[in-house]
């Protein structure tokens, strides 16, 4: 770790939108799925890439696209369209099987000036820009990696599958001390770049994905990279309106929140 990067560079982003959407069930890439309305009406990617650009420290951007032809087509159409001067440093490239090979892909576009680096997930397209401010705020102050989290409002309980396939709770967990983290989350370059070459079987890591290297799955998430290193990650608020659409109701309700104003930006 390097320490701090200087405050005037800036930061970029890489927004993570090679998804397929399963759980959406909308029959397309769940980026390229419309989202709100009339004039608001816009794919979720671009909801997600205009709202990212709000946030000024960001001076570079990958868009990691689903991988097939005219999906790619379609996100460097929407790219070409935006109505920001940064527009020439959106790079669109394609995306890979997993997140974290997505991750990957646009850290090696990201250009080499770039020493602040966020990850976002194109799915939370509704993010409010003083989220993606807090996390670049927290990089810039000495915090290596950084996620912004929200509390977790229900009891949660650890459960264990018995041979039937029914579950028996096994513990109920201390909910003061958990947090459902969310992005855009941020880093000092070469801390994301060393988690995942660990990931990719480079130094500290194991062949295979499993960071840990204790049998469990693959981390989910950027920070979970640096976390099976050892690394610290520094929690910042998140938000209700970074919520990831994932199923039918969560687009329903992030149409609802575009409809009302209520999608968490500020208005001019
Ligand atoms: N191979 C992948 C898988 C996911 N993502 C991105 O990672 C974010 C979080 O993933 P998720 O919401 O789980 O999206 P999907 O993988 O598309 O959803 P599903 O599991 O329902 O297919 C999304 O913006 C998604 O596009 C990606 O870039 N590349
Ligand atoms: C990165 C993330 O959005 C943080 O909550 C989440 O881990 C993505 O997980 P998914 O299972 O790929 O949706």
């Amino acid at each position: 770790m390097s320490g701090r990067p200087d405050d005037t560079v800036g930061a970029g982003l890489i927004l993570v939108a090679a998804g397929r959407g399963t759980r959406l069930g909308a029959g397309r890439p769940k980026a390229l799925v419309p989202l709100g309305a009339g004039t608001a009406a816009a794919p979720v990617l671009v909801h997600a890439l205009r709202g990212a650009l709000r946030c000024r420290a960001i001076t570079d951007v990958v868009v990691v696209a689903p991988p097939d032809e005219a999906a790619l087509a379609e996100v460097a159409a929407s790219v070409r369209a935006l109505d920001d001067r940064r527009r020439d440093r959106v790079q669109v490239v394609a995306g890979g099987a997993e997140r974290s090979d997505s991750v990957a892909i646009g850290l090696a576009a990201l250009p080499q000036r770039v020493g602040v680096v966020l990850v976002h997930d194109a799915a939370r397209a509704l993010t409010p820009v003083e989220v993606f401010d807090r996390v670049v705020h927290a990089v810039h102050s000495g915090h290596p990696a950084v996620t912004p989290a929200v509390a977790v409002t229900d009891t949660i309980k650890q459960v264990r599958s018995g041979p039937t396939g029914v579950e028996t709770v096994v513990a109920t967990l201390d909910r003061s001390r958990l947090r459902a983290v969310q992005t855009p989350q941020g880093f000092l370059r070469e801390t994301l770049e060393r988690a995942h070459a660990a990931l990719r079987g480079g130094p500290g890591g194991s062949e295979g994905g499993d960071a840990a290297g204790d049998g469990l799955p693959t981390a989910t998430d950027d920070c979970g990279l640096v976390e099976a290193r050892g690394g610290r990650v520094t929690v910042v608020e998140g938000s209700p309106r970074a919520m990831k659409i994932t199923t039918p109701h969560d687009l329903e309700v992030a149409a609802a929140w575009l409809a009302t104003g209520e999608d968490g930006r500020e208005r001019p």
